[in-house]
């Protein structure tokens, strides 16, 4: 994908099974929107091949648009419009594309009692709080039941019991066998929330995995926590080679030191160290496929 002289993605190559929960990583400006953008059908890419849900999403017609749910990073609507107005306006064009397996649309009120906005059914759009707010762009993206669900940033600028109740809402919308894919700023939100983390950086995939599997094939460091047996003292220290530094500790103090953990680094340490990586030109196809570890 180019934008003019400008190229944005290249070589990006991904495939994600129905039902899977992705969420989508990456620096500013490494193409993330106009991944999803891509995806959803609202930009036609330079070059390549694009398949959603069997189709091209250009060229797919309304029954394709009625299977795919969107919320984006913001948009405008109807501020004078009650909040059930909104839903109900919306949920009307989904009627024709029921299915014996898929009723459609989503009951207005129910839906509003499982965001979260029953108590604000009846106010006016341009009255509600951010919070609220974002939670009715979560219901426009559900009200068609959706086979697949796009967010842009679901969580931005929610508090943290409006970010747990959205992460809720995705966990049950997940067991429909929704298929979803998010992108996100938020690492622990790519944890709670996504069985798949893909990061993009300079236009392609860098990194592939489940966040296991991004904390121990990209972080250098692990964590270890030692205590002195005689004093008391706890000690942490962060290496590459934990096993090493124990052996030597160990060999150096018998008998003094007890080893109270050994962890990996953190997921944002390991985002961190590969995004760094992937700028500074280092080639990270080795371990760009992560294998499957044993937990
Ligand atoms: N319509 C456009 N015309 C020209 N350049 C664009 C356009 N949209 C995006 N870009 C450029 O393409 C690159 C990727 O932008 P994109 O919005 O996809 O990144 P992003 O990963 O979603 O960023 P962010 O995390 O900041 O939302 C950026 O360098 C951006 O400036």
């Amino acid at each position: 994908m180019a934008y003019g002289p400008k190229l944005v993605l290249d070589g990006l190559t991904l495939e994600i099974p129905r039902g899977q929960v992705v969420a989508l990583l990456g620096p500013n400006g490494a193409g993330k929107t106009t991944t999803v953008e891509i995806l959803e059908g609202i930009r036609r890419p330079s070059g390549g091949r694009v398949q959603v849900l069997g189709s091209d999403p250009i060229r797919a017609g309304e029954a394709w648009k009625a299977r795919v749910g969107i919320v984006l990073q913001s948009w405008r609507d109807h501020a004078r419009w009650r909040v059930h107005e909104l839903l109900e306006v919306i949920a009307d064009y989904y009627v024709p594309f029921a299915t014996p397996e898929v009723v459609r649309p989503w009951p207005t009120d129910e839906l509003l009692e499982r965001v979260g906005l029953a108590d604000s059914r009846d106010q006016r759009i341009d009255r509600l709080s951010g919070g609220q707010r974002r939670r009715l762009d979560v219901a426009v993206g559900l009200v068609g039941r959706p086979e697949l669900l796009f967010l842009d940033e679901p969580t931005t600028g929610l508090d943290p019991k409006g970010r747990r109740d959205i992460h809720d809402l995705l966990g049950d919308v997940a067991d429909l066998e929704t298929t979803i894919l998010m992108t996100t700023h938020d690492l622990d939100e790519a944890e709670k929330v996504a069985d798949r983390i893909l990061v993009l950086a300079s236009g392609r995939i860098i990194a592939d995995g489940t966040p296991d599997e991004l904390r121990l094939g990209f972080s250098r460091s692990n964590e270890v926590r030692v205590r002195d047996r005689a004093t008391g003292r706890v000690m942490v220290h962060s290496t590459p080679d934990p096993t090493a530094w124990l052996t030597e500790q160990l060999t150096l103090r018998p008998g003094e030191v007890e080893v109270l953990e050994v962890r990996p680094a953190s997921l944002e340490e390991a985002y961190l160290s590969v995004v760094r990586r992937a700028e500074a030109g280092e080639d990270l196809s080795e371990i760009a496929t992560i294998q499957e570890v044993a937990s």
